[in-house]
């Protein structure tokens, strides 16, 4: 047999036992076999003769019969005692085993006298108790034999498991069941333990010196892993014993019988009840029961590891010893239990720290808890404030809910959207709907208040700022186009600042004071140099209303344009009192007084006129009446208006106007508002924030520290803020750093929110649609924040058609950077188009462009650029086609031909008549089809291409027959119109 397969009946003959008791160890050792004619894989077949040879060693201490055994066996023989610890675990088993019957009893009564011998450890005891022979001589020698044995019956145990587990892996193996079914079976209550230990005896000393027999049937239960088996009922405690050593429990499929605690006899106490429950309970698991063998009433496993009482308790417990003996680890070493781990559990220690039933049947139980919807609470119809751009995130944070349950609710709704993608108004006000909870989304100006708010800080809040004393007004200078804004504010300024204006049209924003004696008090009035509405409009957008007074300019010589209505409504939207300025007085042709009359009609009434309005004439270019304006600025404001501001405290105030020095970094003109600008304060103004490192006037003259209404340019920003930006200086610069980086995040969400849009899947078709549509986006870089924002406003304006979309993706301050060009191709849409106002594209920036395709436009006045992009706009129009017709043909004959079908023999009425042209058939004057083809055309036999009026022809419509004499032929195409 030592080559090759061998049978079992070969097996069960060579080792001096019937088949079934093969089969039983085979099983116990997790081998799952057939029947006595099934073949056993050698290395199978070496265990189990090794196992055998371990019990015959055992046996052999006392008598000698186990020697024969062992004889027959040579080398493994030796190692067989301990070895055997595998087997004998199994064995052991059952010491209720009374399932087997005869044997068991037999083996009961010899145990039964033996009491204490050995310890738990190795089944050998047990087996040799089980041998009435002499208990003592037994033990003596087996403990000594055990000892140095157990060492390498354990190492035996662990090849042996491991050489099972690769059979099991490479399926070979189909014991696992088995194993499982084992460690069910342990289930059995030890505690009843009837007299386990006594039958244990008996085994041994039978046939079946391994006890395997009550194990191994029993084991049928085990067949099935989920039945606990066959509960021996009390003497299950040695049964489980026995169980576990075979099971083999590798793996994780073989897990589930585990042992849990629920089968763990030991653990009732009541198993303590006997001897034999003790015993059960060490064979189970580690050895340990040899300690409740010893103290009889051990009943909780955990005695068992008292060393020393399982000694004794193996023996004399005769059922528990049983147990004990097969494991190893029983007596002598507490540890056995390791070898059994080897073959059954893997830790070897199996109850420890595992979960009760009931732990594992609730945590069940929260598992499989029906999940209703997303989780996502459900509101009251309260309010939930949230800021633009926010994401479902922050949504989530202020209802207390898991942001996923959001993204689900919303995917629900149709809308997919990330738990921190920015999302935009629409989509947060239905799923704010959806939920119950009224959504508020704070304005850009609330929510920089509740900013401000978190580092304490109340722009409202002039406690603290001292009285407020008298300041100058602040003036804008708007009017229609050419009238003069530039001139007008040079003029008061006494700077010729025209000259220097690419064509002539003011470029840069920023403010200057203008000092005039007043009344016979020198009084000081702030322009802001923003010409034209543009910039005016894009800061009040912003929440900044800077200005007190609005001068409107009028050329008298032109009188009341379009652009000067626009003005006047800009200012009546603000608020701010008019002063007209008639300009142009010095021109031939002037005509001040239409202009008060036309004016007058859109509710400016001039004073001399009986109205409220002031109207001055003036001429900018020769500096005339200008005092007059100012005075007439001066005594408006202090009619109507009542400036004072405190000089106390921090500063606070509006950016006007921004750029990238070269040499100076981000400059920043402000206009302080309330309280003082003073050297070295910390500001932040928009998202840009810093220290004042220098202020200048509009002189270049360097000045420490600047009261309301005071225009001054401040260095020392770490970045460019934009027009219409609020500034304030703070206690120190980590306030404003921070007020700096909220603000940035929340303008970064806004934009994302608005550029996002609706992701959804309903719109993903109409995305798909929107193909057809054609968008221009730009990107515009300029010198100033200012020319910037009044470019890019003029640019929305523009009254364009539907089909066309315009897209501004990103505008900014300064050179045009690889990012721009980067930005620019990376576009969804197409490729976008940068706009360069008075700023260009150096070297690298300029090749990568060329290379990305990118289209770079230069401008140096405002009106180029707007009349530029908007020719593009309407040139990126898709063509208009409109039908034009061509001529008529009245049929005089109808050929009815077999190939061509009906042939209308006809005169061209007028224009003309053109192969291939669309064509309607009229009957009575009534239209009968229309957009035919004309297929052919014939001037007599020959083909022709179109046929003038006057002329016959042969016409056949494509596809149409229905034709009579009488009927007209009236030919069209289309055409591309032209667009306004
Ligand atoms: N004769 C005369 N010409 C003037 C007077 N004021 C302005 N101009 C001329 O009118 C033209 C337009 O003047 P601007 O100051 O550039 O006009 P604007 O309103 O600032 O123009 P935009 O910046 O394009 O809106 C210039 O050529 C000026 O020289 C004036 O009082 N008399």
């Amino acid at each position: 047999m030592a080559a090759g397969k061998a049978r079992v009946h070969e097996l069960a003959k060579e080792l001096g036992v019937t088949s079934k008791i093969v089969l039983g160890k085979l099983s116990d050792m997790g081998e799952f076999v057939k029947s006595a004619s099934s073949t056993v894989e050698a290395p199978v077949a070496r265990r189990l003769r090794q196992e055998f040879a371990n019990a015959a060693a055992a046996q052999d201490v006392k008598p000698d019969k186990p020697a024969k055994k062992a004889a027959a066996e040579p080398v493994e023989a030796k190692a067989a005692p301990e070895t055997k610890s595998p087997s004998a675990a199994k064995p052991g088993p059952r010491p209720k085993a009374p399932v087997p019957g005869g044997p068991a009893k037999k083996a009961a009564k010899k145990a039964t006298p033996k009491k204490k011998p050995t310890p738990a450890p190795a089944a050998p005891e047990t087996v040799d108790v089980a041998k009435p022979a002499s208990a003592h001589d037994i033990e003596v020698a087996a403990t000594q034999a055990r000892a140095e044995a157990l060492m390498k019956q354990q190492e035996a145990a662990a090849k042996a498991a491991q050489d099972a587990q690769k059979r099991r892996e490479s399926g070979q193996d189909e014991g696992g069941a088995d194993a499982e079914v084992t460690d069910r079976k342990p289930g059995p209550r030890p505690g009843p333990g009837p007299k386990p230990g006594p039958k244990p005896g008996p085994r041994p000393g039978g046939n079946n010196p391994f006890g395997i027999t009550p194990g191994p049937k029993a084991r049928p239960g085990g067949a099935k892993p989920g039945k606990p088996g066959p509960r021996p009922g009390g003497g299950g405690g040695g049964e489980r014993g026995g169980d576990r050593p075979g099971g083999p429990r590798p793996s994780p499929s073989n897990m589930p019988p585990r042992p849990s605690p629920s089968m763990m006899p030991s653990n009732r106490p009541g198993g303590g009840g006997g001897a034999g429950g003790g015993g059960g309970r060490g064979g189970r698991g580690r050895g340990r029961g040899a300690g409740g063998g010893a103290g009889g009433g051990g009943g909780n496993y955990r005695g068992g590891p008292a060393g020393p009482g399982g000694a004794p308790g193996g023996a004399p417990a005769g059922g528990g010893g049983f147990r004990g003996g097969g494991r190893p680890g029983g007596g002598a070493r507490s540890r056995g239990g390791s070898a059994a781990g080897a073959f059954g559990r893997p830790g070897g220690r199996p109850a420890r720290g595992r979960k009760s039933k009931r732990q594992r049947r609730a945590e069940f139980d929260n598992l499989s808890a029906p999940t209703m919807g997303s989780g996502a609470p459900r509101g009251n119809g309260q309010t939930i404030r949230l800021p633009r751009g926010a994401s479902l995130a922050d949504f989530a944070d202020k209802i207390n809910a898991i942001p996923g349950s959001l993204v689900q609710e919303l995917f629900g709704l149709g809308e997919m959207v990330t738990a921190t993608q920015s999302v935009s108004e629409e989509t947060m006000q239905l799923l704010g709907e959806h939920l119950n909870f009224d959504i508020q989304l704070v304005s850009p100006e609330e929510e920089d208040r509740e900013l401000l708010a978190q580092f304490g800080i109340d722009l409202e809040d002039d406690t603290d700022q001292g009285d407020a004393i008298a300041r100058p007004p602040v003036v804008t200078v708007m009017g229609h186009v050419d009238h003069g804004k530039t001139k007008l504010l040079d003029a008061i300024r006494k700077t010729n600042k025209i000259d220097t204006e690419a064509g002539g049209i003011t470029q840069h924003i920023g403010a200057y004071q203008a000092h005039v004696e007043h009344e016979g008090k020198d009084r000081a009035i702030t322009f802001i140099d923003t010409p034209g509405h543009e910039a005016f409009t894009a800061m009040r957008a912003r929440g900044a209303n800077v200005t007190d007074i609005v001068v409107l300019v009028v050329a008298a010589d032109d009188g009341v344009m379009p652009q000067t209505i626009e003005a006047l409504n800009h200012a009546k939207a603000a608020e701010a009192p008019v002063v007209v300025a008639v300009n142009k007085i010095d021109k031939e042709g002037a005509n001040p007084d239409k202009v008060r009359q036309q004016l007058t009609e859109y509710g400016l009434v001039a004073e001399e006129y009986g109205g409220e309005t002031m109207f001055v004439d003036v001429a900018a270019k020769p500096g005339i009446g200008i005092e007059q304006l100012l005075e007439a600025i001066l005594l408006t404001a202090d009619a109507s208006l009542e400036l004072t501001a405190p000089v106390d405290g921090h500063a606070q105030g509006i950016a006007i106007e921004a750029h990238l020095d070269k040499g100076r970094g981000p400059v920043s003109s402000v206009l302080v508002q309330k309280g003082t600008l003073r050297v070295g304060d910390s500001i932040v103004a928009g998202g840009a924030f810093g220290r004042v490192r220098a202020m200048l006037d509009e002189f270049g003259k360097r000045v420490k520290e600047a009261t309301p209404s005071r225009p001054v340019q401040v260095q020392g920003l770490t970045s460019v803020p934009g027009a219409g930006d609020t500034f304030l200086a703070a206690d120190d610069d980590r306030t404003v750093r921070q007020i700096a980086e909220q603000r940035q995040a929340r303008r970064r969400a806004a934009m994302q929110a608005s550029r996002v849009g609706r992701a959804t899947l309903e719109t993903l078709m109409e995305r798909i649609a929107e193909g057809q549509k054609t968008t221009l986006s730009l990107i515009i870089k300029g010198d100033g924040s200012g020319s910037v924002e009044a470019l890019e406003d003029a640019l929305v304006n523009l009254d364009i058609p539907e089909e066309v979309q315009l897209r501004i993706i990103h505008r900014g301050v300064g050179a045009i950077t690889e990012n721009d060009v980067n930005l620019a191709s990376a576009s969804s849409d197409s490729t976008a188009t940068i706009i360069g106002f008075n700023v260009r594209a150096e070297g690298r920036v300029k090749e990568m462009a060329a290379r990305e395709n990118v289209d770079i436009r230069y401008y140096t006045v405002i009106y180029q650029a707007i009349e530029e992009i908007e020719a593009a706009l309407k040139g990126m129009l898709k063509p208009e086609y409109e039908q034009v017709d061509l001529g008529s043909a009245e049929i005089r004959e109808v050929y009815r031909s077999s190939r061509f079908g009906n042939i209308a023999g006809s005169i061209v009425r007028d224009g003309l008549i053109k192969r291939n042209a669309k064509a309607r058939l009229l009957r009575d004057g009534a239209v009968v089809a229309d957009n035919l083809e004309i297929s052919s055309l014939r001037r007599f036999k020959d083909d022709a291409t179109e046929v003038r009026e006057g002329y016959e022809c042969g016409i056949t419509l494509k596809n149409y027959n229905d034709i009579n004499v009488g009927d007209v032929i009236e030919t069209w195409e289309m055409r591309e119109k032209k667009r306004d």
